[in-house]
């Protein structure tokens, strides 16, 4: 198997194309909200929504009917060249590899619309040949239409051979923006018996032992999350490439408790947002991905506590040390970065007070 050097890598892949970064930029995106260019009321209420949102995702694939397709497409760009985003991202879903559309869409859209356009959203990804692919496209398209900031690219994990090859698709390329699971189509693909886009399922569960023997009697049972694994192992590898994990849909747009649920568990175990699918999943995922004022008072009490950030101190009757440290400043960079975005978010982590 031939190997890239790391110059190769940092090398643009077209003649004229913009140089590929080296870092990827931690820019807020606690919810990725989905809407259909070609739906006139949806893509009516888009420019109201800047500044509502971290990310406005243009969707062309799944959810936008076959005969919708060239509208959604040509929807977006026109929305795209109406709209000042200031600091909203403009992301878009392109569709599948394998369908007639992708290959107007990635030139649609480059050419027409690169310069605003930050964001390539990939479904279905199952291996870094897929990235490749789309890399290449990209650089060609960016020295054609002269686009002078590289576009990033943003995996769906939605393949059972996806997962399998997470790894090497996070480190396919220095486009690799990010990935999401795809829990509906990863559910299908693997033969899951679930039916729901996203969340969890009342038989997949573990339950109390019996007792004093009864088998029939009252047992607590404890519903259990069918996608922590896929979750954690998207999470590993988005770190170890120096990218950024994303939950997914939740599909049960009434249950806004149980998507917070979820949403939570993500961003616990690592994940910096979500996919947003109706307007009221917005102030969720905005909520539940940005620290509590409780997390960032703590957060900085260590860190005053913990001075040159050696050694350990007592807080509260529990030991801080250099890797307690570590962990409070993923949440005060964290917060730090979404303050600079969000006006209310500021005002609220400036007036916390910290304690000795
Ligand atoms: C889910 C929906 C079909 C619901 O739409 P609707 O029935 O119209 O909802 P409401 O009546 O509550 O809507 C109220 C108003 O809000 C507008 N609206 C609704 N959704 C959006 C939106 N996403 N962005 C902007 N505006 C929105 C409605 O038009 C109403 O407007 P008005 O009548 O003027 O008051 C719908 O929300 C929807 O289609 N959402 C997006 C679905 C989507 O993108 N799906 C694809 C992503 S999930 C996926 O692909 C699975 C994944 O890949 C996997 O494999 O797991
Ligand atoms: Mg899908």
């Amino acid at each position: 198997m031939s190997h890239k050097s790391p110059k190769d890598f940092f090398a643009p892949l077209a003649v004229g194309a913009p140089a590929p970064l080296r870092e990827i930029p931690a820019r807020p995106s606690r919810a990725i909200h989905f809407f259909d260019p070609s739906n006139p009321k949806m893509a009516a209420k888009v420019p109201d929504m800047v500044g509502t949102v971290d990310v406005l995702l243009g969707n062309l694939e799944d959810a936008v009917k076959a005969d919708n397709k060239l509208a959604a497409r040509q929807g977006l760009v026109d929305i795209a060249k109406a709209t000042d985003f200031g600091k909203t991202q403009l992301w878009t879903r392109i569709n599948s590899l394998d369908s007639p559309w992708v290959l107007d869409d990635l030139v649609t859209l480059v050419t027409e619309i690169g310069d605003k356009l930050d964001v390539v959203m990939v479904p279905k990804v199952q291996g870094p040949e897929d990235i490749h692919y789309v890399d290449r496209l990209l650089a060609q398209l960016e020295a054609k239409g002269g686009v002078e900031r590289p576009i990033l690219i943003h995996a769906i994990l939605e393949t059972a051979r996806g997962v399998a090859n997470v790894e090497e698709i996070a480190l396919a390329s220095p486009r690799m923006q990010g990935i999401s699971l795809g829990p509906a189509d990863l559910a299908a693909d693997r033969k899951m018996k679930t039916t729901r886009v996203g969340g969890g399922h009342p038989g997949y569960l573990v339950r109390q032992d019996p007792v004093d023997g009864d088998i029939q009697g009252n047992r607590t049972i404890f519903q259990q999350d069918l996608w922590h694994y896929t979750i954690a192992k998207m999470v590993d590898a988005c770190a170890e490439a120096g990218i950024y994990p994303y939950y997914g849909p939740f599909g049960d747009i009434t249950d806004v408790v149980a998507a917070e649920d979820q949403f939570r568990n993500a961003f616990l175990l690592g994940c910096v947002g979500t996919w947003s699918l109706h307007p009221k999943q917005i102030e969720i995922a905005n909520r539940v991905f940005s620290p509590s004022v409780e997390d960032i008072k703590h957060a900085r009490r260590v860190v005053k506590a913990m001075g040159d950030g050696t050694g350990a101190v007592m807080l509260d009757g529990k030991m801080e040390d250099d890797a307690s440290l570590k962990q409070c400043l993923v949440l005060v960079d964290l917060a730090e970065e979404l303050a600079a975005i969000d006006p209310k978010l500021k005002e609220l982590y400036d007036t916390i007070e910290i304690e000795d």
